[in-house]
């Protein structure tokens, strides 16, 4: 599902050691993957390669057979529109907007996404009704300004969006860091019903390796470089 080759980045040219260096990489479909290690060491800009954010300064990155190094801009963002969930650390959620609103955003970018999303439900609007509920977000909370929620309220909109039809791959950066211990198991318990309904990899970051057991695969990014370097 995910092949990296010989996969370098440097944020800047003249950087001498870069922040990610990759012999070889390979997550395969439907794997739940705990990513660590500890602060500054790239976890976040792997993601940002992943997700086509960022380009790779040299070597492969391939998802789902298709090379995001080779894209242009506007091709990985349908790409990442199509087949990525992403949970940012801070949700990146539009503020003025209501939770529904938020989340049917999730797939107004691709239409083979909004079309998985309307298996579920007749409309996107249900839909995105119908994950925020299975999230637990109450239903009187649906159509208000987000920016009204609480941050547990907000990962779980964060959540939904990333959610919405069913995308080949979810990537989530810290996404349990503002929750109590909790709120923390049933969003994990989420997560991973929605991951194992729709067979989707999951690549979790975190720094609370007290959930590493929860995952089929554990991955330290520092001994990773370390073997590229
Ligand atoms: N936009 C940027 N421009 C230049 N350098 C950056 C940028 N973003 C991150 N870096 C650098 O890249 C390195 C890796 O940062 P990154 O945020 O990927 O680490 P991380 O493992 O996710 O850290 P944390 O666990 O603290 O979130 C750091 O040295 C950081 O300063």
């Amino acid at each position: 599902m995910i092949t990296l080759t010989d996969l370098v980045f440097k944020w800047q040219k003249q950087q001498i050691n870069p922040t990610i260096a990759i012999n070889s990489l390979e997550i395969i479909q439907g794997e739940h993957v705990f990513l660590h290690g500890p602060s500054g060491c790239g976890k976040s800009t792997l993601l940002s390669l992943l997700a086509g954010i960022n380009r790779p300064t040299s070597g492969q990155l391939s998802i789902l057979g298709c090379e995001l190094g080779q894209l242009s801009k506007s091709k990985c963002d349908k790409f990442r529109a199509e087949h990525i969930g992403y949970i940012f650390q801070n949700f990146n959620l539009l503020p003025y907007l209501s939770p529904i609103d938020n989340v049917t955003l999730g797939c107004q970018f691709s239409k083979p996404r909004q079309k998985k999303a309307l298996i579920n439900s007749p409309t996107l609007n249900q839909e995105a009704s119908r994950l925020l509920n299975a999230l637990g977000l109450d239903e009187q909370l649906h159509q208000q300004n987000v920016a009204s929620l609480s941050i547990g309220q907000q990962q779980r909109v964060a959540a939904a969006r990333a959610f919405i039809g069913s995308p080949e791959l979810i990537i989530a950066d810290e996404p349990t860091s503002a929750l109590d211990a909790n709120n923390r198991q049933s969003f994990i318990n989420l997560l991973f019903t929605q991951a194992n309904e729709a067979n989707s990899t999951l690549l979790f970051v975190s720094h609370d390796t007290s959930l590493q057991p929860l995952f089929n695969r554990n991955i330290d990014l520092l001994s990773l470089q370390e073997q590229g370097k």
